[in-house]
């Protein structure tokens, strides 16, 4: 850094500060004004209560958090100086303050280099403690000065310790990420990135960065976050907020397509076929096997006059209807308003007159009409269909002929099917074959753009759901096919796109890693081979951090030894978390608390507790500085893909790690 008076220029760059912060509060107070007005000046309730929505979202973006800097940038271009930062704040006369991180002349904050300067002759970032501004840091390009990685204000960021939920990067969003946060709308792309890579920030700011530029088309079709748990959702619902998006859907796969409540269970074969694709066919297969061929015609009476349809044109209208690959009910509905359509003719042709809209209505509800549509095209519900499919034997060996064998076949039957649909004891995996017969039956909405996180353990059916749901937008898939737990997790990304309709998605790996130190990736690096996945390694840009293995003599002195790593743990800043194998959570939750250390449980990320522990298998995409791990020969014992499972727990890590142990390591820890 060469400034010639550094006390005058941070001076000034405070002084720029507090004024932004009261031009921030000036805007709020206008939209605050204008939305304490709103009601008086739109015209009906209608108009006033959208206003209203409009304004108090307006007043919600514009919110200021004291505790984050409203400006993290400077840029030095030819025409002027512009401070970067989380939202554009102008003053009284409209002159930009701060301009948004995710204006076009910001992007050179992020991409420019010695190599191509973008036009910037010194790129400045400041450095903050609490919201107050305490330095900066001058890269002249201009002279050939690149700091790179090696930046001590990224270096902070990165080794900040973590506590409370995730936060967001603006800051120090690198090249590599920034080209995917600014991909096309158009664009549905796959990164494929290690753990603590960024992907989970990449796909948040991506969606912020998309909601900035398609303002008024995402509002209306509207964007939404996939994430793998409620633990996981908590953690990262406060990201977009803190960069002025309130209105961003975030649900988990299970939460998008809960249509039925999940009252029973599925041994694991039946539940590895129900999340098989070759289920849509067999569902498909069911569902249009029910249109029948009309053999009887119509015939209504209609007060002195009677009506009659013949066999053949009702059979042009279903065959029609059927060409047309409709969704089964809009189908059905355009069967019934075309039969009510004949009828309609031939009145006009006798009558002279044309029918009004309550005759169209009544015709369309005669019993005739209703009992010809409950042969020729029978009303159907999602949930009838599967418990119709899962219970008739003979319907499912029909539908699933060429497809399933027999004993897969048999493995789907209930064993004692349910007295009627409303007593359907659903499964998890049922639910998914029930979203997939609502996608055959009527239109899913389909939102702008999705962001799918731990993509890697979609299955194929949870994939068509979240394809239903992205028809006409696009899709921003992360993942690591190494964390793959669950039993359809994929093994190649190109077979999950397909599921997702998009096939020709760019695959493009991250492989920086900014969560967990060095000595821990290489810990983790050996389970790769075992894993059986094909993916770069992590390279970790901290070089912080440590490693502990702690062997004790005895299972009995599990507990104990875990509790001394806590207690040490709670010397340094920082969050600490346990984790275990499920079924020992609550014994070492009970240990801890007798020694006087409440534990937090990882849905809580507001709790003032510093030690939560955690069941293995939803510990994945968290993050905690102090990492202690618990037995992990149970934790790799407790499930099929146990390996795998390992190595998303050892790698949430993000300053030191401990792992207890009392039985033998896992084989590829143990060999040193
Ligand atoms: N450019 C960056 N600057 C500062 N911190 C970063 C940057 N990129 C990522 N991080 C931090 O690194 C950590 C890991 O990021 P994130 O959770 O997005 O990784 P991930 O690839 O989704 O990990 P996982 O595979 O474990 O889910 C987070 O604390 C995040 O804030």
């Amino acid at each position: 850094m060469t400034t010639p008076d550094l006390d005058t220029e941070l001076a000034a760059e405070r002084h720029h500060l507090t004024e932004s912060r009261a031009a921030l509060g000036r805007m709020r107070d206008r939209a605050q004004a204008l939305f304490a007005t709103g009601e008086n000046v739109a015209g009906d309730a209608y108009t006033a209560e959208q206003l209203g929505r409009t304004l108090s979202k307006r007043v919600a973006e514009l919110a200021d958090n004291p505790d984050t800097p409203l400006f993290f940038g400077r840029l030095d271009l030819d025409a002027g100086a512009y401070h970067v930062g989380r939202r554009h704040v102008t003053d009284d006369a409209g002159e930009p303050m701060v301009l948004d991180w995710r204006a076009p002349l910001s992007r050179a904050f992020y991409r420019a280099s010695v190599r191509d300067p973008q036009g910037v002759a010194t790129r400045r970032r400041f450095g903050f403690v609490k919201g107050e501004l305490t330095s900066f840091e001058d890269e002249h390009l201009d002279r050939g000065e690149e700091l790179g990685t090696n930046s001590r204000i990224l270096t902070a960021e990165i080794e900040r310790p973590r506590v409370g939920p995730m936060r967001d990067i603006v800051a120090t969003i690198q090249p590599e990420q920034d080209e995917l946060v600014r991909a096309e709308l158009t664009d549905s792309i796959c990164v494929q990135g290690a753990p603590g890579t960024g992907k989970t920030a990449v796909g948040l700011h991506r969606a912020a960065y998309l909601l900035y530029l398609h303002r008024e088309r995402l509002r209306r079709s509207g964007v939404l976050i996939v994430g793998p748990n409620s633990a996981f959702l908590s953690y990262i619902s406060a990201v977009l907020p803190a960069l002025g998006e309130v209105e961003v859907a975030q649900a988990t796969v299970d939460d998008l397509i809960a249509r039925v409540p999940v009252r029973g269970t599925d041994t694991a074969a039946a539940a590895l076929l129900k999340h098989d694709p070759r289920m849509a066919e067999v569902l498909r297969r069911a569902l249009w096997g029910r249109i029948g061929k009309p053999t009887e015609a119509i015939m209504v009476s209609d007060g002195s006059y009677r009506w009659r349809i013949d066999p053949e044109p009702l059979r042009r209208v279903v065959d029609e209807a059927r060409r047309e690959g409709l969704p089964y009910l809009v189908g059905r509905e355009r069967v019934q308003a075309r039969v009510v359509g004949l009828l309609q003719r031939q009145s006009e042709y006798r009558t002279g007159n044309s029918p009004g809209e309550g005759w169209l209505r009544r015709m369309a509800k005669v019993a005739p009409v209703r009992d010809f549509l409950e042969t020729a095209w029978p009303a159907v519900t999602p949930e009838g269909l599967v418990v119709a499919l899962l219970s008739d034997a003979e319907l499912l060996a029909r539908s699933a002929e060429g497809i399933l064998t027999a004993d897969e076949q048999q493995e789907l039957l209930w064993a004692r099917p349910p007295r009627s649909v409303k007593t359907a004891k659903f499964s998890a995996a049922d639910t998914v074959l029930v979203d997939e017969a609502t996608g055959l039956l009527e239109r899913q909405q389909s939102f702008g753009h999705v962001v799918v996180d731990e993509a890697q353990d979609l299955s194929p059916m949870q994939a068509r759901a979240i394809a239903r749901r992205s028809e006409h937008g696009s899709i921003t898939l992360l993942g690591d096919l190494a964390q793959g737990t669950a039993p359809w997790a994929a093994a190649d990304w190109r077979d999950t796109l397909a599921h997702l309709g998009k096939p020709d998605a760019a695959v493009v790996p991250l492989t920086t890693g900014f969560r967990v130190p060095a000595v821990v990736v290489a810990l983790a690096n050996r389970l790769l081979p075992a894993l059986g996945v094909d993916v770069p390694e992590a390279v970790s840009l901290r070089r912080d951090g440590d490693l502990a293995i702690v062997a004790v003599a005895e299972p009995a002195d599990l507990d104990a030894a875990v509790l001394v790593e806590v207690t040490a743990a709670l010397d340094h800043e920082g969050s600490v978390a346990v984790i275990a194998a499920d079924a020992a959570v609550d014994r070492l939750r009970a240990h801890l608390k007798t020694a006087g250390i409440p534990a937090a449980t990882p849905d809580d990320v507001e709790s003032g507790a510093r030690v939560t522990v955690v069941p293995a298998t939803i510990v994945k995409g968290l993050e905690y500085d102090h990492v202690i791990v618990a037995e992990p020969a149970d934790i790799v014992a407790a499930e099929p893909r146990g390996l795998h499972r390992l190595y998303v727990v050892l790698t949430r890590a993000v300053s030191r790690l401990s792992v207890v142990h009392a039985q033998p390591l896992p084989q590829p820890l143990a060999t040193t």
